[in-house]
């Protein structure tokens, strides 16, 4: 079942920026990694699934609810990471926490207790007085505490040093097991590469790709054949680059890593009706 669908959405911002007819769905307990270039529209798209714009036309739907027309009810049951955390910059973290929790309705601390241990947050100080990625930690235990079905994180390691990162990464692949749906935005390939099942991949306002990772991998192959000059040479070149020989022919084939695949469409370079690049 599809727990997100986001069909043919447009917002125009004028100067050919927004995004145009965009359509892809994250089904329930898939992790959807989103990706693009700066100014893409993942933001946009995001916002328009978490009903904070109304879409120009096409529509956003979270289990099957309208996520302009009853927000209310989807953003109760998401859980949330904006792309820049804006928080009420003169209270502390706890008591942002806090204040979160009992908007959500949860009564028990464990979770968040949790993680702020794995996290190794201080929520104390002043919000104002924290770091970058301080902030976007306590935007992380706010989006999880109350243990949401569904996760859209717009680039939630944004700021996090690289342990941090593994953190993250960690904890996302462990609410992947427990059945979670996840949309994550990202500009970082391997988070992308070890969390997700599917990815999408946005350029100017329009998507460029959606596949399975594993999938778009297999279509980026390349595959040369080389012919040498005698059966010696052609076993030790077959040997040495895992190639298959037929006589003096060795047909060798390269897949691309997902990290050489992105940069070939943020850096839109043609590519041919069998994906190839
Ligand atoms: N309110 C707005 N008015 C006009 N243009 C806007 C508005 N919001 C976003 N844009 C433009 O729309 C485009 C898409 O922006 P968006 O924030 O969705 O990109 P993004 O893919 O999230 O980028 P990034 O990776 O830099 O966060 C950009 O060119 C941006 O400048």
């Amino acid at each position: 079942m599809n727990a997100m669908k986001i069909e043919n959405l447009v917002r125009d911002y004028g100067g050919g920026k927004g995004v145009f007819d965009v359509s892809f769905h994250v089904d329930q307990g898939e992790a959807f990694g989103f990706l693009g270039p700066n100014g893409a529209g993942k933001t946009t798209t995001i916002r328009h699934l978490m009903g904070f714009l109304k879409p120009k036309s096409g529509s956003c739907t979270i289990n099957g609810l309208d996520c302009w027309r009853e927000r209310d009810k989807v953003q109760a049951r998401l859980g949330y990471i904006p792309g820049e955390i804006s928080f009420f910059e003169g209270i502390s973290g706890a008591e942002f926490l806090k204040f979160i929790a009992q908007y959500r309705g949860i009564g028990s601390q464990t979770r968040k207790e949790d993680l702020l241990e794995r996290f190794e947050l201080d929520p104390k100080s002043k919000i104002k007085k924290m770091s970058k990625g301080m902030k976007q930690k306590l935007g992380i235990v706010a989006a999880f505490m109350h243990d949401p079905d569904i996760l859209i994180l717009d680039e939630p390691t944004s700021g996090l040093d690289p342990l941090m990162q593994n953190r993250f990464i960690d904890l996302v692949a462990e609410e992947k097991k427990q059945g979670k749906t996840i949309l994550m935005s990202s500009h970082m390939f391997e988070e992308v590469e070890r969390t997700c099942d599917r990815i999408g991949i946005i350029r100017t306002g329009r998507m460029v790709a959606v596949d399975a990772a594993a999938a778009l991998r297999e279509r980026h192959t390349r595959s040369y054949t080389v012919t040498l000059e005698n059966e010696s040479a052609a076993e030790a070149f077959a040997a040495d680059f895992n190639g298959v020989r037929d006589g003096l022919k060795v047909t060798v084939t390269t897949k691309q890593s997902l990290e050489e695949i992105f940069m070939n469409y943020y850096g839109g370079e043609k590519h041919d009706e069998h994906g190839a690049v």
